[in-house]
């Protein structure tokens, strides 16, 4: 069976005139509605509008147009049952073999700035996912085109055969469905949020490919990078790769978790990440001072991680880092000569990212479990400092308390068990991921060692024991901020007091499993 006839209808008209022109080279007799037919028209393509079809008019400011049984019965009639031609015939349904088609641009409508709630409204398109689904649906007869990228594969098979293969229209309308559903996904996610509902009984979630990966956490393992519908400040999705060879799988976590670190400092701040933790933050009065922080505060473990940075490379920061092995640096800009020392290094990557705003609004994280995915607020609470409590004795020193903000704004990014061991400008000692407090402890204390001076402690959870305080006392660390919370907090403050340090009880436990 050759194809016939085609109905056109799209928003986005690039590219439709040439696959127009080759569908009427080919002898099919094209249907388009107002908007498309004008175009066509003016192209010199002769099409039939959706009235003459339907013989009713487009009504209600497009709401209704194709919305009709001779449109819906011509892409729904199975023409190889005698039934649905004879139903055909009686009602004078013409069949309709192929449909061209793109939605209105409500992703794009409510991304744009001003926008009213009744544009976003009017640009939710109702009847072109209707013709996409009829078409899918009976995609043993139609071909569906819902993407410009088909056009060429489409036209080719026709021009073979009189027809697309039954295998290119069931990937078509695979991809159709997909589309429709993503861009319901978009729409319901909008009134979700602003008829502000937080428990919903379907999660329908939207993401676009962004790139394929060579592979997934290790070599034998499929991955892919999806982006979300909507961009996001500090999100490395919006990054310019400007240098070096494609991001790994486990580069885009490892990036990911330096940039969320980041958006937690105002300050000129740098951030190092080995393995989704950070191995070293350092600020100062300018970009230059931070790195060095951040790179002493653990000068071997910064070796082959990633590096972010909030404010611009300059060559003197460039030279210093052209000397280490970095995975990646990450920055909202590096000078002209940064960029050409950098970019000499054949395995170091190089990124821009767009990090002006870094206020972290409510956004939501997923995470997969066998059969299952658990979606939850991202740990973006603002602490209340009002709400601190000192429980020692010894009340923290001006110099202290800084040291602590710093502190217990990094412990919150340490995989738990997370400790941290921090002056005012600089982590010095990281624990991280250990299956006992008093371990994470100990290696941070560890790596610390000769830059224990005046250096604070802070502690993702609370203490479930005074043995850790011990060792701290004894090691001469001053002051700690730490959750609070455990039946035996009263130990933990006694043996703080009994070293005279002091001891900050936050009230909000920032676990990071
Ligand atoms: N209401 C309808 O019956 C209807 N039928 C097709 N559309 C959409 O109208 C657009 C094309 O309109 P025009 O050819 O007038 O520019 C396409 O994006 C198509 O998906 C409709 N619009 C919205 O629902």
């Amino acid at each position: 069976m050759t194809i016939k006839r085609a109905l056109i209808s799209v928003s986005e008209k690039n590219g439709v005139i040439d696959f127009a022109k080759k569908l009427q080279a080919l002898n099919i007799e094209i249907i388009s509605t107002g908007g498309t037919q004008k175009v066509l028209t003016e192209a010199g393509i002769k099409t039939l509008s959706i009235d003459s079809v339907t013989g009713f008019p487009e009504i209600l400011d497009g709401r209704v147009k194709t919305l009709h049984p001779k449109i819906h019965g011509g892409l729904l009639g199975k023409t190889e049952l005698t039934s649905h031609l004879e139903m055909m015939d009686e009602h004078k349904i013409k069949p309709i073999d192929l449909i061209c088609v793109n939605l209105y641009p409500f992703k794009e409508t409510l991304m744009k700035e001003n926008v009213t709630s009744s544009e976003i409204i009017e640009n939710i398109d109702i009847g072109g996912p209707s013709m996409l689904r009829s078409g899918s649906k009976n995609f043993e007869r139609v071909t569906v085109v819902v993407d410009s990228t088909d056009y060429d594969s489409v036209i080719d098979e026709i021009k073979k055969n009189g027809n697309t293969t039954l295998k290119l229209r069931k990937k078509l309308a695979a991809k159709a469905f997909r589309h429709t559903a993503s861009y319901d996904a978009t729409i319901a996610d909008y009134l979700t949020k602003e008829a502000q509902e937080e428990t919903i009984e379907t999660l329908t979630l939207s993401y676009e490919l962004k790139q394929t990966l060579r592979y997934g956490e290790n070599n034998h393992q499929k991955a892919q990078f999806y982006r979300s519908n909507f961009l996001t400040n500090y999100s490395l999705v919006n990054s310019d790769q400007r240098h070096g060879k494609e991001l790994s799988f486990n580069n885009i976590r490892d990036a990911d978790a330096c940039l969320k670190i980041l958006r937690e400092y105002q300050e000129p701040t740098a951030v190092a990440v080995k393995h989704m933790n950070p191995c070293g933050i350092g600020s100062g009065k300018d970009i230059n001072e931070a790195f060095q922080k951040a790179y002493e505060g653990d000068p071997i473990s910064i070796f082959g991680g990633i590096l972010a940075l909030n404010q611009e490379v300059d060559l003197e920061l460039a030279e210093k880092l052209s000397k280490l092995f970095l995975e990646i640096i990450i920055a909202p800009k590096f000078s002209k000569d940064a960029f050409s020392l950098l970019s000499q290094k054949k395995n170091l990557r190089l990124l821009e990212l767009q990090m002006t705003d870094n206020s972290i609004e409510t956004e939501l994280e997923y995470q997969s479990v066998l059969g299952g995915i658990l979606v939850q607020e991202i740990d973006s609470i603002k602490e209340d400092e009002t709400s601190w409590k000192v429980v020692t004795k010894r009340q923290p020193s001006e110099e202290e308390l800084h040291a602590l903000r710093f502190a217990y704004r990094a412990v919150k990014h340490v995989k738990s068990n997370g400790i941290v061991i921090a002056n005012s400008q600089q982590t010095v000692g990281i624990g991280a991921g250990q299956m006992n407090r008093v371990g994470s402890v100990q290696i941070a204390l560890n790596q610390a060692k000769d830059k224990l001076e005046g250096a604070v402690l802070a502690s993702d959870a609370f203490f479930p024991m005074a043995d850790s305080l011990e060792i701290l006392g004894e090691n001469g660390i001053r002051a700690v901020i730490q959750p609070g919370g455990s039946i035996k907090d009263q130990e933990s403050i006694d043996m703080a007091n009994k070293y005279g340090m002091t001891m900050i009880f936050t009230g909000v436990r920032h676990f990071k499993h």
